[in-house]
């Protein structure tokens, strides 16, 4: 399935045909991560992260946000161990982003808000036949989140940013090859984990989350090249892909886990 969107709508299109049961809202995503209400689980591992930058295909504007997507017919891009039972594979990652660097994050920490978050999306091969199937599936997909902090260039991720201007409207997707995501992954290995949902529509509680403590650091310039996106399609008046954030969402019986002591 090519991308997050065709998923959903598919996921939309078998809602239709056989539908299941509506979010009762028990777990929504995304939500404040109170560091004092968190438990400290001694008997969580580090996540285990391996990507092939091979893997590597896409790079499409949604619509919604722009996503770098991965071919995952095998378990050659995948994560594992911390709070997962299972390996997961990589099937695409996105960002959410601010119109202003106050705010953007999904995810907040003690209500502090970050300008932008990643979300590398992975899905339960064991459970699932695809990521399509994986939206309607409890814990079909695993999303790690890791928040962007304005600071130094991140050289790597330059690579990304350069090829954002060929896909600056709804719809448009360029060829995008060798890029590894681990670039993007702090080096400290602390998380919280908890049970929640997609956070863009069809909100299916189907994510077990990983956020990582620590920030990653891109330049105001990275950022101010997520805004020079449009959600709108060549030809419509343009409206800047800014503030594509969810707000948080009420905790309700849930613990957050952690690495953190
Ligand atoms: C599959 C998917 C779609 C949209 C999202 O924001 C997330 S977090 C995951
Ligand atoms: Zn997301």
């Amino acid at each position: 399935l090519a991308c997050c969107t065709q998923n959903i709508n598919k996921a939309k299109q078998q809602e239709r045909q056989n539908p299941v049961p509506v979010p009762s809202g028990v777990r929504q995503s995304p939500i404040d991560i109170s560091t004092d209400d968190s438990v400290y689980d001694p008997q969580l591992k580090p996540l285990k992260i391996s990507y092939d930058p091979s893997n590597c295909l896409l790079l499409r504007n949604n619509g919604y946000f722009f996503q770098v997507e991965f071919e995952d017919s095998k378990d050659s891009s995948v994560i594992s161990s911390g709070p997962l039972k299972n390996q997961y594979r990589l099937k695409q990652f996105h960002f959410h982003w601010g119109s202003k660097s106050d705010r953007g994050s999904e995810h907040t920490v003690n209500n502090q808000v970050y300008p932008a978050e990643l979300h590398l999306v992975h899905w339960n091969p064991v459970k699932c036949n695809n990521s399509g199937e994986a939206i309607l599936s409890e814990n079909g997909l695993a999303v790690v989140g890791v928040f962007l902090k304005l600071g130094k260039r991140h050289d790597s991720l330059q690579k990304l940013v350069d090829a954002l201007p060929a896909v600056k409207h709804k719809d448009a997707a360029v060829d995008f090859f060798n890029f590894d995501p681990a670039c993007m992954i702090p080096p400290c290995s602390d998380y919280w984990t908890y049970p929640g949902s997609l956070t863009a529509p069809p909100l299916t509680e189907c994510v077990t989350w990983v956020i990582m403590k620590d920030p990653i650091e891109v330049s105001p310039d990275q950022l101010a090249m997520f805004r020079s996106l449009f959600y709108t399609s060549v030809g419509e008046k343009q409206k800047n892909m800014v503030d594509n954030y969810r707000p948080v969402q009420p905790l309700m019986k849930r613990t957050v886990y952690s690495t953190i002591p």
